[in-house]
């Protein structure tokens, strides 16, 4: 079926329907969003007017090792991850003409007509494609967005993804695939560093998490937030904690990213130049729970549409998960896993929420057929 074709026998959502496919467009006629938007009154309290202070740390002398710079930033890293795990870097190397492109590739590929974005629609378990809404996944608490996502593997082809864009887009839109490969390179770069300072920070083995990721296999999200019209009943992106390891989050101007600190919902005002880093659950268990990931969410608001470009370091897939033997002391919190499993878990069994991790070992160590679990 051609696009145009594609249009007319796509069943929108309306207010008395059971959704079939997230147009915000025509949402946005009906002064009522439908009920599978509506998320429980305590997962939409309102954030503290007040910003979450995140520490802006300056990446300039780290990334030309300069050693008082590194461990300034060291410390400054150490002192964020303690207390909730997010911290904002400047001077990160990545050009603003690069992050302009990026966000105007989102523009270009959100502004499509439905059908057409429909056409790289994310397969059910895939990782790459595009999902409003989450509509084939979950039946409630929905939420108001809609994503692009694709994988990168370290050192991956730039073909890779200009054949992707061109085979699911069209010519016009291949070059989506040059931006996003160079997007995805710098990101990597970055993510190596920010590896380095985390080992320094924990005072284990500088290069153990470097070298862990040097083959890494990542997830690049691209979070369109349509307005909406109720934006105090629903949320752009729930409650949880990353399952990854590392998320660089590129926020616009508008701002609606949320923090979960001592008992209350703090906004990160986005910063213009900075990008903002947090810890996932999967680092988590690589620093044997030293440092924890954290609950976070987005919202929407009434006017604005938002956009954000996630940049998700997972590990190769069939890595073992395994702390460094310097930060183990008596014990191992989590046994051995792959973040394939991980993975997997999050996208078949589980709702990504602040208890992924522990939900995960458990599930794991009920459903598994093997000697039991490796602490060793
Ligand atoms: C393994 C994953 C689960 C999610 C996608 C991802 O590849 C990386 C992060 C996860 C997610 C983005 C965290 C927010 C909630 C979530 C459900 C979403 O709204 O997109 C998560 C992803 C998912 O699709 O399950
Ligand atoms: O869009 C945002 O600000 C946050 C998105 C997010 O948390 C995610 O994609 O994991
Ligand atoms: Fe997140």
């Amino acid at each position: 079926m051609n696009a145009t074709l594609a249009s007319r026998f796509l069943p929108t959502i309306s207010n008395n329907q059971p959704p079939l496919v997230f147009d915000s467009s025509t949402l946005n006629t009906q002064n009522k969003i439908p009920e599978q938007f509506i998320w429980p009154q305590h997962e939409v309290v309102p954030a503290d007017y007040e910003a979450l202070n995140v520490p802006l740390i300056d990446l300039g002398g780290v990334r030309q090792h300069d050693n008082e710079a590194t461990w300034h930033a060291a410390r400054q890293v150490y002192k964020a991850c303690m207390a909730h795990g997010f911290f904002q870097v400047t001077n990160h190397g990545v050009s603003t003409e690069l992050t302009r492109d990026a966000l105007k590739c989102m523009d270009q590929f959100f502004h499509l007509p439905l059908a057409r974005k429909l056409s790289c629609k994310r397969k059910p378990g895939s990782m790459w494609g595009y999902a409003g809404a989450h509509i084939d996944r979950f039946a409630s608490r929905l939420p108001w967005k809609e994503t692009l996502s694709f994988g990168y593997q370290n050192g991956q082809r730039q073909e890779v993804l200009e054949n992707y864009f061109k085979a699911t887009l069209g010519e016009d839109l291949e070059q989506m695939g040059i931006v996003y490969q160079k997007y995805c390179e710098a990101m990597t770069k970055l993510s190596l560093t920010v590896m380095e300072l985390l080992a320094i920070s924990l005072g284990v083995e500088r290069e153990y998490y470097r070298d862990f990721f040097e083959d890494a296999s990542s997830i690049m999200r691209c979070n369109y937030y349509p307005p909406c019209q109720q934006p105090e009943l629903t949320l752009g992106t729930g409650p949880h904690s990353d399952p990854t390891a590392l998320t660089i989050l590129q926020q616009d101007q508008v701002g609606g990213l949320q923090v979960f600190t001592d008992g209350t919902w703090r906004p990160i005002r986005p910063v213009q130049g900075a990008l903002v880093i947090n810890i996932g659950d999967t680092f988590t268990a690589l620093s044997n729970g030293r440092y924890k990931s954290c609950l976070h969410r987005a919202v929407v608001n009434r006017h604005q549409e938002r956009r954000s470009l996630a940049f998700f370091l997972c590990p190769k897939e069939d890595k073992l998960v395994r702390p460094p033997a310097g930060i183990i002391g008596s014990s191992r919190l989590y046994p051995d896993f792959t973040w394939e499993e991980l993975r997997h878990f999050t996208q078949h069994h589980y709702r990504a929420d602040s208890k992924t991790l522990d939900s995960f070992i458990q599930w794991r160590s009920l459903t598994s057929n093997n000697s039991g679990p490796n602490y060793n």
